[in-house]
């Protein structure tokens, strides 16, 4: 996907917003279970997980860590890196029924489209999601285009906004 350049096509998130938003996933999620683990999707997954078991009091924390993109936005061969334990994959006959798979976001669905494989069963959530992936997710809080970009807040620093009307600042 090509940088976009109009400011619609950027949705950046503030942590203060991310917690909200993870926060009313787990309102949401929270009429669906009870749920007897969490898979989180590393690295994006980590966050939002940590907020939702915290709010729904899952204790029991399982990873499955794929990595896709290589390049920044360019994605790449889908690697999985560390796959789920077998004891978390047997739950509830072997497909993942009461399990929460949680992640960032879902885009073109690659990505879920794996862990659905490993656990058909799972429920599974993200904070947003784009047109592409939303028929892979069973919860999300909020959709955007398939082309817009999500700046995460753990990806961005403060910076200085140029004013939007055109000429010397100050
Ligand atoms: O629906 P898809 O097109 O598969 O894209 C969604 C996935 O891409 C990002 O992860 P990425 O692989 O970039 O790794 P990261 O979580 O470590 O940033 C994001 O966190 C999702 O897991
Ligand atoms: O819009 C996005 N933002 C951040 N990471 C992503 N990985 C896939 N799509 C996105
Ligand atoms: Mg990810």
């Amino acid at each position: 996907m090509s940088e976009p350049t109009s400011p619609e096509k950027i949705f950046p998130v503030s942590w203060d917003q991310f917690h909200r938003d993870a926060r009313a996933l787990a309102w949401r999620i929270s009429a669906d279970g009870p749920f007897e683990a969490i898979v989180c999707i590393t690295r994006g997954g980590l966050v939002p997980a940590a907020v939702v078991s915290r709010e729904l009091g899952i204790r029991l924390i399982e990873t499955i860590c794929i990595a896709s993109r290589h390049n920044y936005r360019d994605q790449g061969e889908l690697m999985i890196l560390k796959q789920v334990a077998k004891d978390v994959v047997d739950k509830a006959g072997g497909k993942g029924a009461g399990v929460l798979v949680v992640d960032d976001l879902v885009d073109t669905g690659k990505t879920a489209g794996v862990v659905r494989e490993i656990l058909p069963d799972a429920h599974f959530a993200t904070v947003y999601a784009k047109p592409k992936g939303r028929p892979l997710v069973d919860t999300f809080i909020t959709e955007v285009s398939q082309d817009t970009w999500i700046y995460f807040p753990w990806d961005m620093g403060l910076a200085f906004q140029p004013p939007i009307a055109k000429g010397p600042v100050g």
